[in-house]
């Protein structure tokens, strides 16, 4: 299924979306993991991924940060043709994933972290020949960013002593420190215990509202709370997209998960 045939009934009216793929897909070998796949994540929007075990949700992720290149397809940032693009390159762009890659140093504070994270070139390398000192003058900042994920009064303490939620929001406060444009984030509730999950997902919100956000996620409680647009993939094909209420309502989308989801 294509947008062609899918009306982009859930996009704001003629707004442009930040990241979008046309006919994306993947093969591994003889094997087509992510078949003709279409999607648009627009700003101040949630885009949440879902499927069943399998479904291709981590090889479109993939995808669409440039871990993977496509076998087809194209990938679009705004105006910008980004499908030969390298991962340090889109990241530069304005393009930051999260929770893949190990963003927090566990031995530092947690201004500090941030603070690393402000000085970033690209979010993927760290200048570790850049002394903490000349940090300081992002401490303010880092600061806002802390604030902005519940952590400001923690600010001192090592990043090793967080419960693993709180590291989590510090991955995200590390994150905005790239102030991205198109967020992604893979299965960033993934683990959590139910207080957690509450306040990643009010966190999750409250980030999306200046960029665009795009997640893979099991938790369909969660993504029927805060999607905007959901889009459900089947065998490496959108079985449908739309708001949660659409898709819920499908049967196709029942039938999808029936047996094959254990862990919500
Ligand atoms: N590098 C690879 N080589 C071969 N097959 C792969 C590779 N990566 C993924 N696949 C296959 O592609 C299909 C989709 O995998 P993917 O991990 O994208 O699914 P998923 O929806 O993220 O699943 P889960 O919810 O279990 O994480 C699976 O059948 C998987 O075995």
């Amino acid at each position: 299924m294509t947008l062609a045939t899918v009306p982009a009934q859930h996009a704001p009216a003629g707004s442009r979306a930040a990241l979008s793929a046309r006919g994306l897909s993947k093969s591994f070998g003889n094997f087509q993991a992510v078949n003709d796949v279409d999607i648009d994540v627009h700003h101040g929007r949630i885009h949440a991924l879902i499927g069943p075990n399998g479904a291709g949700k981590s090889t479109v992720f993939n995808l669409l940060t440039k871990f993977l290149q496509p076998t087809a397809g194209k990938i679009m940032l705004g105006e910008t043709d980004i499908t030969r693009m390298d991962p340090a390159h889109i990241a530069r762009l304005g393009v930051a994933r999260s929770f893949q890659i190990s963003a927090t140093f566990g031995d530092m504070s947690l201004v500090d972290n941030v603070c690393v994270a402000l000085q970033r070139p690209n979010g993927l390398a760290v200048q570790f020949w850049r002394p903490l000192g000349s940090l300081s003058r992002l401490r303010p900042r880092a600061m806002e960013l802390l604030g902005r994920v519940g952590l400001a009064d923690m600010a001192a303490r090592r990043a090793a002593d967080l419960s693993y939620g709180r590291k989590r929001a510090l991955e995200i406060a590390t994150t905005l420190a790239l102030d991205p444009k198109v967020l992604l984030l893979d299965e960033p509730l993934a683990g959590m215990g139910q207080e957690d999950v509450e306040t990643m997902a009010g966190l999750i919100a409250d980030v999306a509202r200046d960029c665009a956000l795009l997640m893979v996620e099991h938790n369909i409680k969660v993504v029927a709370d805060i999607g905007h647009d959901i889009t459900v993939l089947q065998r490496g094909e959108i079985l449908t997209q739309g708001s949660y209420a659409e898709v819920s309502a499908d049967p196709r989308v029942r039938e999808a998960y029936m047996g094959a989801e254990d862990d919500d």
